[in-house]
């Protein structure tokens, strides 16, 4: 890749690798005598979309959870920001947790919350700001993730799905976290939706310099806006790169998933799209 001291879009200098911020060096994680994930390695580098694939059941829910401590392992390192989580105290646990925003698949909105006091879950958790300031930031919340002004005093169950994974984004960046953790975040969307979804990813990443993780099996966003992809398989990460590296992979797993007919099919519609 040509350097030439250029800028990424993120932010990144191009002449260095940028800074490691989430690092996991042979974590083993087990269920009794189930063994989900077996010495894993990963690191995920400041301002990148990193989307991270693999079969249901492989572990990736697993991982996500070991990363942000809710599930523990049975050895190995996770550090982040360079700091190792079994060491750190618990200021700095605190400090961490609250530059890290996370959308699980499942647990979207509290629905006796309106988006805007969901959006304040966060900010009342970690912070004590008076009233009008915490309506004041989380209106700009709301705004960022391309909702209306109106969607605020909404409840959940007045929401699209796409209006709701928009609101839990929102709730996600209460705290301008420099990295948001996405589980399936595209799931249950129509494809114009999700592509919508997509590009509001691209675009908080390229102006606010976020960190994504992407729990998907959505190709689509595979394609369109992940600069890395891992795949997770036989209780590893086996493979990782571009999604060129993906196309050119020997992996059974990755070939077919890459490579298999539904893959085909993105493959033309993009063709098309772009007119080639
Ligand atoms: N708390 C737990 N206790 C026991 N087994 C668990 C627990 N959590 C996860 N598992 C097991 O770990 C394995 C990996 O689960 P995980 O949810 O991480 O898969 P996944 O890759 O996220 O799948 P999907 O794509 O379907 O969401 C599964 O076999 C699951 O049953």
């Amino acid at each position: 890749m040509e350097t030439n001291g250029a800028t990424h879009p993120n932010g990144a200098e191009l002449g260095g690798e940028p800074e490691v911020v989430i690092s996991a060096e042979d974590v083993t994680v087990a269920f009794g005598d189930k063994v989900v994930l077996d010495k894993l390695s990963l690191d995920v580098r400041r301002g990148e979309i990193l989307g991270f694939v693999g079969a249901s059941g492989a572990g990736k829910s697993v991982l996500l959870r070991t990363i942000l401590g809710l599930t523990r392992k049975r050895s190995g390192k996770i550090r982040i920001f360079g700091i190792d989580l079994d060491t750190v105290s618990e200021r700095d646990r605190v400090a961490i947790d609250m530059r890290l925003g996370v959308l699980f698949q499942h647990g979207a909105l509290f629905s006796s919350l309106t988006v805007m006091e969901n959006v304040q879950v966060p900010m009342r958790e970690y912070l004590d700001l008076p009233r009008k300031l915490m309506d004041e930031l989380a209106r700009l919340k709301i705004e960022l993730v391309g909702l209306p002004p109106d969607a605020a005093a909404k409840f959940p169950s007045e929401l699209s799905g796409g209006m709701i994974k928009r609101a839990a984004l929102a709730r996600a960046l209460a705290l301008d976290p420099d990295i948001v953790f996405l589980d399936e975040p595209t799931s249950g969307l129509d494809p114009i939706g999700a592509a919508a979804f997509d590009e509001l990813v691209q675009k908080l990443r390229d102006t606010m310099g976020l960190t994504v993780y992407m729990v998907t099996h959505d190709l689509d966003s595979l394609f369109s806006v992940c600069d890395r992809i891992a795949v997770l398989g036989e209780k590893k990460v086996m493979v990782q790169g571009t999604v060129e590296d993906m196309l050119a992979s020997e992996n059974a797993w990755v070939k077919s998933y890459f490579r298999g007919k539904r893959a085909r099919q993105l493959d033309l519609t993009t063709r098309q799209e772009h007119g080639a």
